[in-house]
């Protein structure tokens, strides 16, 4: 059995702060999958398979539990949290993964290459508090790939853009500096980019990817399940396959860093709930008029200001009414209960 260090897995004095004097007969370990009924956990004593004490989607891989090895007793805070709005008709948030010290954004120098989806993955990135790299795969199939970098770094001070060939072990290593000891990777982005390729050269294991269907630069699924992974330099690698939709939800304060300059403007706006249409004493405008802004930029700002702004209103609202709903049944069986007091 594998058994790793605390601090090879990645523990912290942010983690052990956390710790009372009640739980020291407890155990740390690091979730590195999550199922429905159960969660798979690395500790100092090797693998665990645990109970988990909240639902399943309390969890997300990444996470640090104290358990008596039965059970996940409890979640520790985490140092980052990566989130979006749940895929589909539910509307709720869905952690995708946690601590996590930078997410790979990994685009190809082709047709997959958006700066607004780029935009959406970095506004989530930074608001988990995670830093993102810009990973562009495939410039051995273009002309001239660091002119997909300069445009990728260009969106924000906060990011580092590389160019890697997938396919090249030798050129993937360029990644290990953001996987080795200690230190968790994440890699998010579309189907097709070279997500398992980079995944399989990381941590030396062999899964298959599927060819690129030539049409529309995208993949076919590859389909596994979310894992924490050892990388062969010593750190860690979250895969997040599947995700088809990232819908963001309660990612103002990303939007907030990545738009920095907007919002900056925004507030010195005549009106404080100005919308930056015709109203008079608009900084925004204004900025525009001068070409000191893009248009296209303040398009997709708020595009994304709106998204997120709906779906965490919607959540919110369904959380409030989940608990209101609490609220009528609990006083419910307590009249029905009354009512039998009364009868008996
Ligand atoms: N030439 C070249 N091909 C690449 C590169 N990266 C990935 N590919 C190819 O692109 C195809 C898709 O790569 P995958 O690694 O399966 O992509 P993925 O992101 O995991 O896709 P899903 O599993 O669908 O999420 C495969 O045929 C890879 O060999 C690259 O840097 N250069
Ligand atoms: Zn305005």
């Amino acid at each position: 059995m594998t058994r790793h260090s605390l601090s090879d897995l990645g523990w912290s004095e942010h983690f052990a702060r956390q710790i009372t004097d009640d739980d020291t007969i407890l155990l740390p370990a690091r979730i590195s999958e999550v199922h429905r009924s159960q969660l798979v956990a690395l500790s100092e004593a090797g693998e665990l398979r645990l109970i988990p004490a909240e639902s399943a989607g309390a969890y997300a891989v990444g996470d640090w539990v104290l358990t008596d090895g039965t059970s996940a007793l409890r979640r520790l805070d985490p140092v980052s949290d990566l989130h979006r709005r749940a895929a589909g008709h539910a509307v709720s948030a869905q952690r995708m993964a946690a601590n996590v010290d930078t997410v790979g954004l990994v685009t190809s120098c082709n047709a997959d290459f958006n700066i607004a989806r780029l935009e959406r993955y970095l506004a989530l990135t930074l608001a988990s508090n995670a830093l993102p790299l810009v990973i562009l795969t495939k410039p051995d199939l273009c002309d001239d790939p660091d002119s997909y970098r300069r445009q990728a770094e260009r969106l924000s001070p906060l990011l580092t853009a590389i160019t890697v060939n997938a396919k090249d072990p030798e050129d993937v290593k360029r990644l290990n500096a953001w996987c080795s000891t200690a230190q968790t990777l994440a890699l998010l982005g579309s189907s097709g980019v070279g997500k398992t390729t980079l995944r399989n050269t990381l941590t030396g294991e062999t899964e298959a990817t599927q060819g690129v269907r030539e049409d529309d630069a995208k993949g076919r699924h590859t389909t596994t399940h979310r894992a924490l992974r050892p990388t062969l330099a010593g750190g860690w690698l979250i895969d997040t396959p599947g995700m088809r939709e990232l819908q963001l939800s309660g990612t103002s304060d990303g939007l907030e860093e990545l738009f920095d300059d907007i919002e900056t403007l925004a507030a010195q706006c005549k009106f404080s709930n100005c919308a930056h249409a015709s109203e008079p004493g608009c900084a925004v405008k204004a900025a525009l008029k001068v070409g000191a802004l893009d248009q296209a930029r303040l398009d997709r700002w708020q595009k994304l200001r709106r998204e997120d702004q709906h779906n965490s209103e919607s959540i919110a609202a369904a959380r409030a009414r989940q608990k209101s709903f609490g609220r009528v049944v609990k006083e419910a069986v307590a009249k029905s209960k009354h009512k039998r007091g009364y009868e008996e």
